[in-house]
């Protein structure tokens, strides 16, 4: 087996300056400290973690846009920040928050150009642009403006670009962040596609507990900075195990309610969060018979709220 990812020691800081112009302070701080992992080729993982934990440094320095601060990293054999331009020509990235498509032409157009960034002959291009077309379902808007794309669709587009130089590693950040659900789910196809049948080895962040559960055998939970899982998604859930959450809305603030099989986490005005030690059922019928409920919701515990359990105590959000 072929090694794709490597990282020992991996750390990196930022230096801050804080405070008015002429009494400026500097201050350092560890956004990502002393990370050891190692991804083989053809594996999908998922990196998980809090907001500000890491997550993106780390991707950041995996791709070569940032230098590390400290440790090892190598990527397919290179070293990120040294190779930037030929490890660009052998990995796919997309950071679902911004674009590199070109605004103004048709996404056929924009396509068209990232040709020449990654240096690709005219007839692969050509092949690859064919078959990504249809695996993306691109045909309907290739000539429309990137600026009229719907997000689902832009997405969609990127990815394209990402591909067309057919490269062994996909770095995907956040892809099907605000997206819709039938969005989402051809993302995943598609990307469970590209693992399946051409064995790409995909290394993306999501907050999204559907895109691991889809996608990733594997998770990697980054929080403060360090590595504080690395396992499958049953082994992270096993770790900490969530309760699910009835939110009621009540008819007035009341004190915290007490029934048996639920305690009460957290209260907001008329709103209420109990976790689950109980059938939902009976806990309902318990709360409905000592307070006057105008909304009932039942919440499963999502991959967050393990993490937040686990590292964080307690979530309830
Ligand atoms: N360029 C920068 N300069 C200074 N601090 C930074 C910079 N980039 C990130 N940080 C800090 O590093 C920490 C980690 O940020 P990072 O963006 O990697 O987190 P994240 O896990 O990707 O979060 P999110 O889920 O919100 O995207 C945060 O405290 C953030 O404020």
């Amino acid at each position: 087996m072929t090694t794709a990812i490597e990282a020992d020691g991996l750390g990196k800081d930022f230096v801050l300056s804080e405070g008015p112009l002429l009494r400026r302070t500097r201050r350092t701080v560890s956004a990502v400290r002393d990370i050891a992992f190692t991804v083989q080729e053809g594996e999908m993982t998922g990196v998980l973690g809090p907001n500000g934990a890491g997550k993106s440094t780390t991707m950041k320095m995996l791709i070569g846009i940032l230098t590390p601060s400290r440790g090892r990293v190598r990527v397919t054999g290179l070293e990120p920040s040294r190779y930037r331009t030929r490890l660009a020509r052998r990995i796919g990235v997309v950071f679902g928050q911004r674009t590199t498509l070109w605004w103004d032409l048709p996404l056929r157009d924009s396509l068209a150009l990232t040709r020449h960034l990654y240096r690709v002959p005219a007839a692969g291009h050509a092949r690859r642009l064919a078959e990504l077309t249809e695996l993306l379902d691109l045909g309907p808007f290739l000539r429309t403006p990137v600026r009229q794309l719907s997000l689902g669709q832009r997405m969609r587009g990127d990815l394209a670009a990402a591909l067309l130089h057919d490269p062994r590693l996909l770095v995907l950040d956040e892809p099907t962040i605000g997206l819709d659900v039938v969005s989402k789910s051809a993302i995943r196809g598609f990307l469970l596609r590209l693992n399946a049948e051409r064995g790409t080895t995909i290394l993306l962040t999501t907050h999204d507990l559907g895109d691991l559960e889809r996608l990733c055998r594997r998770v990697l939970v980054i929080d403060h900075g360090r590595l504080a899982f690395d396992g499958d998604l049953e082994a992270l859930r096993a770790t900490a195990p969530s309760p699910r959450t009835l939110v009621v809305d009540l008819a007035a603030p009341m004190p915290p309610i007490e029934v048996a099989g639920a305690r009460c986490a957290r209260v907001e005005g008329p709103r209420q969060w109990l976790e689950l030690s109980a059938n939902p059922a009976a806990v309902i019928a318990e709360v409905a018979r000592s307070h006057e409920i105008r909304d009932l919701t039942l919440r499963e515990p999502g991959i967050e709220d393990v993490v937040a359990r686990l590292y964080g105590g307690g979530s309830t959000a």
